[in-house]
């Protein structure tokens, strides 16, 4: 008789993970923020629609108060499955980030990046300024802050691509010239926006964010190992439907099981065709970050998750020094990789 398969109820606490990425590029472009944070009329923070919750920076809050505040929850495309369900979580972060005004992207939807646009230019038809409203991108590492204003730009001005975008996080480094995306020419005043180097988060108290983080692209895949990411994956991909992987393998728990089976039907083979264990994991983490693993978002969104995200609990002292000691060996670890 057929077993009924049961998913893992929890993933195991890894405590020996990282919990920092806070690297040099990081600190420098914040401080460069702030500095220009009284010729900004607005902030448009990014987060990923994925992990709505975990990836709030309350850096780019504290440090960057203070300025008209748009939320933009970039990469929709890729957690929207169930329509019902994301209206619902949707109402729910917009309740959450009242007053500010809070948008749902996918940088390929023009109704998406238009509605952004509509709201520059109210902002812009609203500010009394001659020379143009100015506002700036933040958010953490690989969200699509670039992406996004590659796509203002285009549906703004007509023009093309500026700012360089990539699948690993840190392509941007510095601060960019201001980029117009609305032209007076149209009967509205201008509007630039600047593009920023993401900012991580000093210290993630909970090895389980890091993981979502991780999983997201936020921080280098040399960070954590590609065979814990896989495992942390299909324990996500298990809670959303174990049939997301059903042209590889029947429902399983067990990581190495399925990763074989996608080395061998994937022909990842080494010498003597034993299975490319690290190179699948890549692989299977690579394809669900462009959807072919399904799209699912990986924090639970409800009104306790969101009371707990806005009020987290804030380090302890050894936790903060621990943070710095782990955030210099991160840095040096990157440094050597290249990061
Ligand atoms: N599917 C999907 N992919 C997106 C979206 N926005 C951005 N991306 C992809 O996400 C990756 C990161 O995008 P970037 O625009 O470079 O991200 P960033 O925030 O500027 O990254 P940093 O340089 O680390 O600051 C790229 O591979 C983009 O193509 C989106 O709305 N949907």
């Amino acid at each position: 008789m057929a077993t009924t398969f049961a998913p893992r109820a929890a993933f195991p606490v890894l405590d020996s993970l990282p919990r920092s990425y806070f690297l040099g590029h990081h600190r420098a472009g914040l401080s460069k923020m702030k500095t220009l944070l009284s010729t900004t009329d607005v902030i448009i923070e990014c987060r990923d629609y994925r992990v709505p919750l975990t990836s709030r920076n309350p850096l780019l809050e504290e440090s960057l108060g203070g300025r008209a505040r748009l939320i933009v929850y970039t990469k929709r495309d890729l957690g929207c499955a169930e329509r019902g369900n994301n209206l619902k979580r949707e109402r729910l972060l917009q309740k959450w980030h009242h007053p500010s005004p809070v948008m749902f992207s996918d940088h390929k939807e023009r109704r998406d990046i238009r509605r952004i646009l509509d709201f520059a230019r109210e902002q812009a038809a609203n500010s009394s300024t001659i020379t143009g409203t100015r506002m700036m991108v933040v958010g953490m590492p690989n969200v699509g802050k670039s992406s996004l204003l590659n796509a203002l730009r285009g549906l703004g001005v007509g023009k093309g691509r500026v700012a360089r975008t990539g699948a690993q996080p840190g392509v941007t480094r510095k601060i960019s010239t201001s980029v117009k995306i609305i032209d007076c020419s149209e009967g509205d005043s201008h509007v630039y926006l600047l593009d920023t180097p993401g900012v991580f988060i000093p210290y993630v108290p909970d090895a389980t964010a890091m993981l979502k983080l991780a999983l997201c692209g936020c921080v280098k895949d040399s960070i954590i190992a590609p065979t814990t990411l896989a495992d942390y994956l299909l324990f996500q991909m298990n809670k959303a439907s174990p049939t997301l992987y059903s042209e590889f393998h029947e429902p399983t728990n067990d990581i190495l099981e399925l990763l074989t089976a996608i080395a061998q039907k994937t022909g990842r083979l080494q010498k003597g065709g034993t299975p490319d264990i690290e190179s699948t994991a890549i692989w299977m983490i690579q394809r669900w970050r462009s959807g072919g693993l399904g799209r699912f978002i990986l924090d639970d969104v409800d009104a306790e998750t969101i009371n707990e995200a806005a009020n987290p609990v804030a380090p302890s002292l050894s936790q903060a020094r621990k943070a710095g000691k782990e955030a210099i060996r991160v840095r040096n670890a990157a440094r050597y990789a290249g990061g």
